[in-house]
């Protein structure tokens, strides 16, 4: 089981997503943004959180352009399993692989502080290892993660099963508490919430092991 993680100018939670990867079972390769071309025996590849070019356009806009992300595009487009984790969330919305947008925080404040998640579905393999319904602890840590799709969307998300987890207590005025999302073929995970920041008693709390455990049984044993 093989994992990539994506290093842009201004990650932060790169060598993090890398540790949850290797302690549920992947070899990681790290992938530097401007190389063209994701190495083709990647099984997962993850979008970490951060400062992607200081936020710059928009958080994840230009993160959106570099090269490697074309190759990411590729990745999910053949059926390749991915995750982004807050600003990595934002690169895929900036990219369209997965829908809505991600706006300034309604108290236009930065908020860093672990939170209650609802888990919506556990018809994915990165939520297979929980209870539909269970709630989970997860830090959050941004400024721009204020989940936004138009009414219409929001209702397909519903009718489709597509929504990860929602808030409890929405820290940031996402549309429906709405804190993740996962794609059409349910291989792509986004969610401003950091399961990698809980995966060892140290860091507080465990409740993200399930997520990278799950998905790596799930490749192994496809
Ligand atoms: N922790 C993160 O990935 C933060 C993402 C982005 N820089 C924001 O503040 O919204």
């Amino acid at each position: 089981m093989k994992a990539g993680v994506i290093v842009f100018p201004g990650s932060n939670c790169d060598r993090d997503l890398a540790v949850a990867f290797e302690r549920a079972g992947a070899q990681v390769k790290m992938i530097w943004h401007k190389e063209t071309e994701l190495p083709d025996d990647l099984d997962i590849v993850g979008v970490p959180g951060g400062f992607s070019f200081g936020d710059y356009l928009r958080c994840g806009a230009i993160a959106a352009q570099s090269p490697i992300t074309r190759s990411l595009i590729k990745h999910t487009e053949r059926g390749g399993y991915a995750i982004g984790i807050c600003n990595g969330f934002q690169v895929l919305t900036e990219t369209g692989i997965l829908p809505g947008a991600l706006m300034r925080n309604a108290n236009l404040k930065f908020i860093c502080k672990p939170i209650d998640l609802k888990v919506e579905t556990t018809d994915c393999d990165f939520l297979s290892g929980y209870e539909k319904g269970q709630v989970i602890t997860v830090p959050i840590a941004h400024h721009d993660g204020n989940y936004n799709v138009t009414d219409e969307k929001l209702a397909q998300l519903r009718d489709e099963g597509r929504i990860a987890f929602t808030y409890l207590d929405n820290p940031n005025g996402s549309t429906g508490d709405i804190a993740g999302v996962i794609s059409k073929n349910r291989r792509v995970l986004g969610m401003m919430p950091h399961p990698e920041r809980c995966v060892d008693e140290k860091h507080g709390g465990t409740d993200g092991v399930a997520m990278f455990r799950s998905l790596v049984d799930s490749v192994v044993a496809a």
